[in-house]
């Protein structure tokens, strides 16, 4: 079976500073989990360019990623942020479908699926954030909404688009709830998205990198990383907080 590189990811949504990014990056550097892992930051953007040239300056393999981009290249769009300046600006991976954009800014399947194709076709890789409500667990629809949300990027960009992305398995009842998913049901979910990848593109089923994001802290990671369908992690609050950080690539290497 492919040894998956195993990939963490910090999202910061609307948090942090230059201060935290700096004492982050010294963490990164000291610790050299950046050397062993993909070790992703997801700043907010007034923070990409900042966060590029610490990179750089401390010789960091760390990946920059953007929150978000607009689907469109360029316009009267006040407040967004294309795909070309998030690149211009050192992203090189963008977060798609975050469930915070589908829910609160009425982000549909489409528009993520549009935003991961402009992603890809500027060279950036997507990373698909998929997952289901409180009321579609409790009512048994798990499957078929992660079903039609991967579908919608098939439908959108062919086959040919899922060889190239990450997918993250948030449940949204679990993110910053500090309730996560149990570690059996992250794996059985996580075992079904890579089996409908297999079924449409066998090959790309077992290099790809498939996360769990959801109250994920140094306490609960362990358990989580050692899934055999887990790649990584996708972080929100424990993110903010650099030792907890560290603590978690540390598990992805170990587990
Ligand atoms: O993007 C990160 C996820 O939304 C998880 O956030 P959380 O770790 O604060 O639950």
């Amino acid at each position: 079976m492919t040894r998956r590189k195993p990939v963490v990811a910090a999202n910061w949504k609307m948090n942090g500073s230059r201060h935290l990014v700096d004492s982050l990056l010294q963490q990164i550097k000291q610790s050299g989990v950046d050397q062993q892992l993909d070790v992703v930051l997801s700043p907010p953007a007034t923070l990409y360019s900042y966060v590029d040239d610490a990179i750089k300056q401390l010789e960091l393999n760390v990946i920059l990623a953007a929150q978000n981009i607009n689907e469109l290249d360029s316009g009267a769009y006040t407040g967004e942020i294309s795909a070309h300046l998030a690149k211009e600006s050192g992203c090189k991976w963008v977060i798609c479908g975050h469930s915070e954009r589908r829910s609160l800014f009425n982000e549909s399947s489409k528009v993520t699926a549009q935003k991961f194709i402009k992603a890809q076709s500027l060279g950036m890789k997507p990373v698909l954030c998929v997952g289901e409500t409180t009321e579609e667990h409790e009512q048994g629809k798990t499957y078929s909404r992660l079903t039609a949300q991967i579908e919608t990027i098939l439908h959108l960009g062919g086959i040919d688009a899922i060889k190239d992305c990450i997918i993250a398995y948030e449940p949204i009842w679990a993110v910053g709830t500090g309730k996560p998913a149990s570690p059996k049901l992250a794996q059985e979910v996580h075992r079904f998205i890579r089996g409908m990848i297999s079924a449409i593109c066998p090959e790309t089923a077992q290099s790809i990198r498939i996360l769990y994001g959801g109250s994920v802290t140094p306490d609960n990671v362990d358990s989580m990383f050692k899934q055999p369908d887990i790649d990584g992690g996708l972080i929100g609050g424990a993110s903010l907080v650099p030792e907890k950080f560290i603590k978690i690539c540390q598990a992805a290497l170990v587990n």
